[in-house]
């Protein structure tokens, strides 16, 4: 069921209704098909997050991304915002809302293979993802035909715990960087994408690293995914390594730093391209 678990993973028959895959990807599509009158109906406002709109810049740069983006807080139910869900189309809001329960649930399943291969019960890896921030990001990049000219989404580590990547068709776009080189991530039919965020690589200490990805946009297809980051942190909010994993004598290799703190620090690094994760890191002869 998992391949290819090396910077990105691609899980097929997870275990998630087709109809709710489905709805989640025809009410996107459908939306971003809307007149931009309509999709500014739940436009970003006042320096906030959540909304429609061009979210990213490349650090160091003026240049916006090729892309749409409609950025939600999905989970916990409370957290929700609905003035920036769609209303339109009609059956966007329940699509959101059974495809974003559906993965917080996927999402527990794999904590459960991931503690076991990390070699912690699975509640300390659950209990650090229970009750935290799902974010949901539906990404379109429309074609261009000058694609070595701009990108999708300028290259970045995503900053929360875990992230489940839906591909809305079979466009290709994204890319993963290994040893300085750039992979293209084929996604398999059905597949998710899932990808380690700073969080995870730090609560794993080090066990899975986040990978640094980008996308390319199409010379002739545009390309649409839905994208949700599941959040994480240890009791009293702090990013550092799950103190199972240091009995015994191991050293950890990350400070500790607060969830806030960690926030900001991912940020910088979004809008000036300032290392954040490197900063943590506690060198080996220290
Ligand atoms: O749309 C994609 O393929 C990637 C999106 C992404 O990296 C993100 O939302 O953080
Ligand atoms: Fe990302």
């Amino acid at each position: 069921m998992i391949g290819e678990w090396l910077w990105v993973a691609q899980l097929t028959n997870y275990g998630v209704d087709e109809a709710v895959i489905q709805q989640m990807k025809d009410t996107t599509a459908q939306f971003f098909s809307l007149p931009l009158e309509s999709k500014n109906a739940v436009a970003v406002r006042g320096g906030g997050f959540e909304g429609f709109g061009h979210h990213f810049n490349a650090p160091g740069s003026d240049k916006l991304d090729w892309a749409e983006c409609l950025l939600l807080e999905t989970q916990p139910v409370q957290a929700r915002n609905m003035e920036f869900w769609p209303a339109n189309p009609p059956a966007f809001r329940h699509a959101m809302d059974r495809y974003s329960e559906e993965m917080a649930s996927l999402t527990r399943r794999l904590l459960g293979f991931l503690a076991a291969d990390l070699g912690v019960a699975a509640e300390a890896l659950l209990g650090a993802f229970a009750g935290k921030r799902q974010t949901a990001g539906v990404h379109r990049y429309p074609p261009c035909r000058r694609p070595e000219q701009v990108l999708g989404m300028a290259p970045h580590t995503d900053g929360f715990g875990l992230t489940l990547l839906l591909p809305a068709d079979d466009t290709p776009g994204l890319q993963v960087r290994r040893r300085g080189r750039w992979f293209p991530v084929r996604p398999l039919p059905g597949a998710l994408v899932v990808n380690v965020g700073d969080v995870l690589e730090v609560l794993s200490n080090g066990a899975y690293g986040s990978a640094e990805h980008r996308v390319i946009p199409h010379a002739e297809r545009g390309r649409t995914t839905v994208v949700v980051f599941q959040d994480a942190a240890l009791d009293g909010g702090v990013v550092a390594p799950l103190p199972e994993l240091l009995r015994g004598g191991h050293e950890p290799r990350y400070r500790p730093v607060d969830r806030l703190e960690f926030s900001k620090g991912h940020l910088r690094e979004l809008a000036q391209g300032t290392p954040f994760l490197d900063s943590l890191k506690i060198s080996s002869s220290s």
